[in-house]
Formats: C-alpha cells, sequence, structure tokens
C-alpha cells in the first residue's frame, strides 16, 4: 500500500468520525427535549426498561453488521450515561436557577494535574458554565474558601476504593460550615513518573501524597529501601521530582505530561480498579428532583445506652430506606465518644424520609444533615 493510499484511507476514517459527532450531538439534543416532557410529566430521568430494550435491540443490529456484542454494548452504555447525567444536570439546574449560576469557582486540592483538577473538569462538564479554578494546599483551605464565599464549590475526595475512606474529609465535616450538593467519581491511575531518562533503577527518592502512597503500598514494598517524602498533594509532589535528581513523583500519565515528566511504570495501585470519590460542597443546599437517584449524607451520635446504634438503624429500614454507608469517627476533645456518618440512598423531600428523621432526631443525642444530593453513580443496564 501507498502512502497515498493510506491517507486517503485516513481521509476516510476522519470523515466518518465527524459524522458520528454530528449525529452524537443531534442525538444529546433529542435527549434533552425527552426531558422536557419527563418534567412536564413528573417521570423519573432513568427507565432503565427503555435501555434494555435499545441496548438489546443495538446488539442484535450490531452482529448483523459484523460487530461483537461488547464493542456495541460499551459504546452505547458510555452514550446512555452521557445521555441521563446531561437531563439529570439540567433538570437540577432548572430546579436550581438561583444558586447555579453561569461561573462556577471551584476550589480543590493541588493544582494543574492533580486528581482533583481530573475530577473538577468531570464534574462541571456537564454543568454550563465558565470553570474558575482555585487550586489549594490542603482540605481544610477548600472549605474555609467554600465557607467565606470565595468559591462557590469545593472538591473533596471522601473515599478510594484501594484506601478506603479519606479520614481527614470526614473529620472536616463535622464542623465545616458547608452542605454537599453533589459527587462525582473519578478513575485513579497512579503512574511513576520522572524526569526524562530517568530508569526505575536509577531512582532513589519518591514523591507522593499519602493518598497514592497508601493507593500503591504494594508496589513500593516491592522496591525495597527507597527513601519516600510524603507532600501536601500530588502537584506539588511532581514539582519536587522536577527538581530533585533521580527522584520520581507518583500522579498521573496526563500530570507528567503537563509539565515534561516521563513515566517510569503505569498501574500501581494495589486494586487493577482504583477509583475516588469526591463530594462536591457549597454554602447553600440545593433543591434536589424526586426525579433523579439521590443520596442523603448525615452525621450523627447516638445516646450512650445499649442498642442505641442499632435502634437508629432499624429506623432505616422500617421506613425500608436503603443506608450504603456507615463510618464512626471519633470526635475532637470527648475521648471515646463517637459520631456516625451515614448515606442513604433516599430524597429529603421523600414523606417517608421526613419521618424517618424525625423519628432518628428523637434517638440520637445529634443529627445534622450534610447534604440531599444527585447520586452519580449510575449502575448499568446489564445486558451481556
Ligand atoms: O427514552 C428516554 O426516556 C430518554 O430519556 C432517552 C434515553 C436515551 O438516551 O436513549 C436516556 C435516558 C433513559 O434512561 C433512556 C433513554
Amino acid at each position: 500500500m501507498t502512502e497515498n493510499t493510506l491517507n486517503a484511507l485516513r481521509h476516510d476514517i476522519n470523515e466518518i468520525d465527524a459524522d458520528l459527532m454530528v449525529l452524537l450531538a443531534k442525538r444529546r439534543r433529542i435527549s434533552h427535549s425527552v426531558l422536557e416532557y419527563k418534567i412536564a410529566n413528573s417521570k423519573p430521568i432513568r427507565d432503565e426498561e427503555r435501555e434494555q430494550a435499545l441496548l438489546e435491540k443495538l446488539i442484535s443490529y450490531g452482529k448483523s453488521l459484523g460487530l461483537d456484542a461488547f464493542y456495541v454494548n460499551s459504546v452505547f452504555q458510555t452514550i446512555l450515561e452521557d445521555s441521563v447525567l446531561n437531563q439529570q444536570a439540567l433538570l437540577q439546574k432548572s430546579l436550581n436557577p438561583q444558586v447555579l449560576g453561569d461561573t462556577h469557582r471551584v476550589a480543590y486540592l493541588g493544582g494543574q494535574g492533580s486528581y482533583s483538577q481530573l475530577a473538577c473538569h468531570k464534574y462541571f462538564s456537564r454543568r454550563p458554565g465558565k470553570i474558575v479554578e482555585m487550586g489549594c494546599s490542603t482540605f481544610d483551605k477548600i472549605t474555609e474558601q467554600v465557607e467565606q464565599g470565595k468559591a462557590d464549590y469545593g472538591l473533596l475526595p471522601i473515599e478510594n476504593t484501594s484506601s478506603g475512606s479519606i479520614n481527614e474529609v470526614f473529620d472536616l465535616l463535622q464542623h465545616a460550615q458547608v452542605s454537599i450538593v453533589g459527587e462525582v467519581t473519578q478513575t485513579v491511575e497512579h503512574c511513576l513518573l520522572s524526569n526524562p531518562g530517568t530508569e526505575l533503577k536509577d531512582i532513589t527518592k519518591i514523591f507522593a501524597h499519602h493518598q497514592p502512597f497508601a493507593q500503591c503500598s504494594r508496589f513500593l514494598q516491592g522496591l525495597g529501601e527507597l527513601q519516600q517524602e510524603t507532600c501536601d498533594s500530588t502537584s506539588s509532589a511532581i514539582q519536587c521530582a522536577l527538581e530533585t535528581p533521580n527522584s520520581a513523583a507518583i500522579a498521573s500519565a496526563q500530570a507528567g505530561k503537563n509539565v515534561g515528566l516521563e513515566v517510569v511504570k503505569t498501574a500501581l495501585a494495589n486494586q487493577a480498579e482504583n477509583h475516588s470519590r469526591f463530594i462536591v460542597v457549597a454554602r447553600q443546599s440545593l433543591q434536589v428532583s424526586t426525579q433523579l437517584p439521590t443520596k442523603i449524607s448525615l452525621i450523627m451520635a447516638t445516646k450512650q445506652q445499649v442498642g442505641s446504634l442499632a435502634d437508629a438503624l432499624m429506623i432505616f429500614k422500617l421506613h425500608n430506606i436503603n443506608m450504603v454507608k456507615l463510618e464512626s469517627r471519633p470526635v475532637p476533645g470527648n475521648p471515646w465518644e463517637e459520631v456516625f456518618y451515614v448515606d442513604l440512598l433516599a430524597n429529603t423531600a421523600e414523606p417517608k424520609v421526613q419521618k424517618a428523621l424525625e423519628q432518628l432526631k428523637e434517638c440520637t443525642q445529634f443529627i445534622r444533615i450534610l447534604g440531599c444530593y444527585q447520586s452519580e453513580s449510575l449502575q448499568a443496564v446489564d445486558v451481556l
């Protein structure tokens, strides 16, 4: 094959890709129109039966065209997820026009290339408007920016599939005057990054935030006596690696590319599927439509009596409310006292939930709703 033929083929591929883009944009516009019907008729945004029927039909049509089921399924699951999440974000915006403005000042940990920045871009990509990024050096500074009205939103990592709950953030939520208004999950692909030409055997020191250190503990154990230096954020770890010969940082490949560091090794995390869930906080709580899958996060301190935690949890069961997270953390200044963090798949606008929360007030010492927000972890319809 000549180079000319190759160029002609690539030209054809470019045209097909451009046509696909036009069709994807058209599909998105139609999906927005379907939302109008759902708003007018109070229908839930997600229609899993419709998704199932659609995917089955597409898989069978794909087979007749020589496309395998796995490929068709993965392409259309992505399209459907985009469609659902966009409908949800638009509905939220129509419900809270005064709060969800056109400029989003977002405070997050670190700077360019941090996982928080990636999560910020992911979350706000569905929320039209300009993002003003405010990189911060600590979690406290993030909530301070929001409390003082200098930022509209703060992004805080709350849990990771390898290292578990991020206790610092749970503790911060005990006293920060902010509400949780959203969540976003970001895939975290840790790589070892170093100055060009550096090989793994040359590296004597590794810089990272303590979370990546925890998430890559097995890889690090395998390296033996290597110096590890904990940094405030992934961005500052990258800066240190840039300035220190024979050193490396743990961060995403993209973060390294931004500053000229090269990837020495990929896939460092203990778990192959390494994801972090971030919460989005703001000064004001949001109204969340009951047409959306929603979560409530709350903290509570139970009475110091036998069975008081069991009594509190029983209330959720009695009202058929699904509890998806329960964490306990010590209360600063009160040794051996615990505060519980609870996530529920529920909406504070539902009467049964209001009733349950009233009952919970009666059987606990203290309860505070941290937020009711749109849950973005969509469970894909299973067709394969
Ligand atoms: O058909 C609908 O109800 C839509 O909103 C469209 C659509 C889609 O993009 O195809 C989106 C969300 C639903 O879960 C099902 C299908």
